[in-house]
């Protein structure tokens, strides 16, 4: 279905389902500076995608993820592929900073779940992430998507709760979608699994995976 607009497509893997893909959606501000202006790559990009990508790839493979100190801020797409639970995964990982920002919509129509990152140890960026994240849900072509956000850098001592990240962002009209929030650390990998796991389980549940294989199954069909 994606092999038009995207070089990415979902093969077939003997064992598996093809659940579909998942749009990363970080949020990620360049402190005033422009967004591709590649010297803020001093640790004053926020939040932090590849990094908990190579993180989920490492955990659900053989391989080691890259180091954090090789990852570079996202100007255009990373993929990123996993098995888990017989089930495959694509992560689509979008730059967040604030000029790259108007290229997720693209990746809506054909996203099956969202993950939305938050650095938990940066409130003074939770106003940011709150309103870049109402625009997404208010997006028509993500709709019924389920939600994960996540409140990475659990490893830093001033990171706060799930709860608390759930609470400053007071997100409204969620109802329609299955969504949580849950606290990982990419560095240290907390909450991983559970964060997979919830995903599978929700992405099978859900009437937009249902509608979007269907549509899939007619586009070969016409094809
Ligand atoms: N302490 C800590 N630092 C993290 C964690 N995850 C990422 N970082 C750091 O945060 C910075 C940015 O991480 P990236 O993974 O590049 O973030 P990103 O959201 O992909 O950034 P963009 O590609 O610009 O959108 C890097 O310095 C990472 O090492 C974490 O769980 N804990
Ligand atoms: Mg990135």
């Amino acid at each position: 279905m994606l092999s038009k607009r995207f070089p990415v497509g979902a093969e077939d893997v003997e064992g598996t389902k093809e659940i579909g893909f998942l749009g990363f959606m970080p949020i990620s501000i360049s402190k005033g500076l422009e967004p591709v202006v590649w010297s803020t790559l001093d640790g004053a990009i926020v939040s932090k995608v590849d990094t908990l990508l190579e993180k989920i790839k490492s955990q659900y493979s053989n391989l080691e993820g890259l180091p954090p100190d090789r990852i570079v801020p996202t100007v255009g797409l990373n993929i990123g592929r996993v098995e888990a639970s017989n089930t495959k995964l694509v992560f689509w990982d979008l730059g967040g900073q604030p000029g790259l920002r108007s290229i997720w919509e693209k990746y809506y129509e054909e996203a099956h779940a969202v993950i939305y990152v938050v650095d938990a140890a940066s409130p003074s960026r939770f106003e940011d992430s709150k309103s870049a994240l109402e625009k997404v849900l208010r997006h028509e072509d993500l709709q019924g998507a389920p939600l994960l956000i996540l409140a990475n850098k659990q490893d830093l001592a001033d990171a706060v709760s799930a709860e608390e990240v759930a609470r400053y962002l007071d997100l409204k009209k969620l109802d329609e979608r299955a969504y949580t929030f849950l606290a990982v650390s990419s560095y240290d990998g907390l909450g991983i699994k559970e964060s997979v796991n919830w995903l599978v389980d929700v992405m099978e549940r859900s009437k937009r995976t249902e509608m979007l294989q269907l549509r899939a199954g007619a586009n070969l069909i016409s094809n």
